[in-house]
């Protein structure tokens, strides 16, 4: 089965560039395209440091819960530690959407639901995601919504929290 999935990753412990140029690296050559990093305020009301965040898009001969398997392997690999809900962690990574054969998968099973439920409050997912696709859409619970209006609806402090770095090197 061939896909194309939106994935974000995160990172607010230890080598933070180092774990989000790991991802893209496992990725190879289904890679698409990656944002740059961008610092971002931690989301979801645990006090921590900083994220650095970056949005990716990757093709693959994988179904949605390959995508998942895949995301979780490179969680595996930088020894992330299951621990506070929202807390800090050597690397995340979330699917936020997989399209296969130009259809958007929707599913809400506990252990996979697509597109991610809360990537649409997420100033951190949504701004990387728009540098690199800018015409990006996302299937809301409140239909299909262009990603920059997403972003336009957010809190703009939100939004000022998600700067720009640079290139991941
Ligand atoms: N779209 C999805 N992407 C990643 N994990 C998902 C998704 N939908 C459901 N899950 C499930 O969510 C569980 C918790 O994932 P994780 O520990 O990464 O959550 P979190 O990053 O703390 O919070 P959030 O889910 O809000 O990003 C995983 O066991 C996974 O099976
Ligand atoms: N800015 C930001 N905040 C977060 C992030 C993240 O990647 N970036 N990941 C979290 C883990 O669920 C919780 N909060």
């Amino acid at each position: 089965m061939t896909s194309r999935a939106v994935l974000s990753a995160g990172s607010n412990i230890g080598d933070r560039e180092g774990f989000l140029r790991s991802v893209v690296d496992a990725a190879g050559d289904g890679l698409v395209a990656v944002s740059d990093v961008y610092l971002t305020a931690p989301w979801g009301g645990v006090e921590q440091d900083d994220f650095a965040n970056v949005t990716l898009i990757v093709d693959g001969d994988r179904g949605p819960r390959d995508w998942l398997e895949f995301c979780r392997s490179c969680e595996l690999a930088a020894e992330r530690v299951r621990d506070v809900r929202w807390g800090p962690r050597t690397l995340d990574v979330d699917v936020i959407s997989v399209d296969v054969d130009g259809v958007t998968v929707v599913s809400d099973e506990e252990e996979l639901i697509l597109p991610h439920p809360r990537a649409e409050l997420r100033a951190f997912v949504l701004v990387p995601w728009l540098e690199i696709d800018p015409s990006a859409t996302l299937a809301t619970s409140d239909g299909v919504r262009a990603v920059a209006d997403l972003v336009a609806r957010l809190d703009p402090a939100e939004v000022a929290g998600v700067r720009r770095g640079g290139a991941l090197s």
